[in-house]
């Protein structure tokens, strides 16, 4: 755990984290989106990150990926979405089936697919730009849309985001003039303005404040209702209480894949109680 993730001193114990669980929905019968079988990948290096991992992803759900530093939990979201794919020499072998298409075969579209699978980033990263155009803008790349469509799309990117009330009036200022949690909701924004099916969130709070954070994981629980959402975070209680499902991962493999409450209630394996109570980590 980092020191931005320490925000409440208590984060680790296993008793906060089951006192933070999300109240329990039915998510068992949602359909699978995105099923992972049997996947390696290596780094440029040949250092081999996952080890055979197999995991499926259900529609209009969150899945936490939790473990210790260096297991593997970013690498696996960048798989998700083919992001390695701009760094020569990484390489996955298996398959990521989005809809039962393999996204990794290699005539897959990959602006149509990071499209599909929209990405955040534990920094916020707005573009150097206005907040309408760090929104249309990749809009733009996709769709040909009348001003008053594009308005239109815009404004409702940022409502989802829960972002238009703050910034409605402001529009054509710069994004970067805003605070880091509005930064980071406009990044959200701009992901799900170009209709997304996934949305990958690697550790997306962990440099905000406790308000900013909780306003991420509201967010994050609405979001929900319209995506599949893979996150990755280091704070057991953010993972309790934004998440239907729980990965804990350890040395490049998953451990344990289970509902959330299981997880951090009743977990089968030694190594994952021990990492939800604090043990180590
Ligand atoms: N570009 C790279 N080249 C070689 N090895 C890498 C590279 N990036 C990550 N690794 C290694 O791959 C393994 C998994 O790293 P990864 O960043 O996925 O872990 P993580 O669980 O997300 O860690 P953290 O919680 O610290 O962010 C680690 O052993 C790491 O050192």
């Amino acid at each position: 755990m980092d020191d931005q993730t320490m925000t409440h001193p208590a984060d680790h114990p296993a008793t906060d984290s089951v006192a933070a669980l999300k109240p329990r929905r039915s998510v068992e019968d949602h359909p699978v989106k995105l099923e992972v079988k049997g996947l390696n990948f290596f780094y440029a290096n040949n250092h081999q990150a996952l080890t055979d991992i197999n995991l499926s992803l259900r529609d209009k759900a969150v899945t936490a990926f939790i473990g210790p530093s260096g297991c593997g939990k970013s690498t696996l979201l960048r798989v998700l979405n083919r992001m390695y794919d701009l760094y020569p020499g990484q390489r996955a072998q298996g398959e990521v089936l989005l809809d039962g298409r393999n996204i990794l075969a290699p005539k897959e579209d990959l602006n149509v697919l990071r499209a599909k699978v929209g990405m955040v980033f534990q920094k916020p990263t707005p573009f150097p730009m206005s907040i309408y155009e760090n929104i249309a803008f990749g809009i733009r790349l996709y769709e040909k849309l009348s001003k008053a469509e594009m308005a239109n799309r815009v404004e409702a990117a940022l409502r989802e985001a829960a972002l238009w009330d703050e910034v409605k009036d402001k529009l054509h200022q710069s994004g970067l003039g805003l605070s880091g949690g509005q930064q980071q909701r406009l990044c959200i924004a701009r992901a799900v303005a170009v209709k997304p099916e996934v949305l990958l969130m690697d550790e997306p709070a962990s440099a905000l404040d406790p308000i900013s954070t909780a306003k991420i994981e509201d967010l994050i629980t609405r979001l929900a209702d319209d995506y599949c959402i893979a996150i990755v975070t280091h704070n057991m209680q953010q993972a309790a209480r934004t998440s239907d499902y729980t990965a804990f991962m350890y040395l490049g493999e998953i451990v344990e894949f289970d509902r959330t409450e299981q997880i951090f209630t009743a977990p089968k394996n030694q190594k994952t109680n021990d990492y939800v109570t604090g043990r180590f980590g």
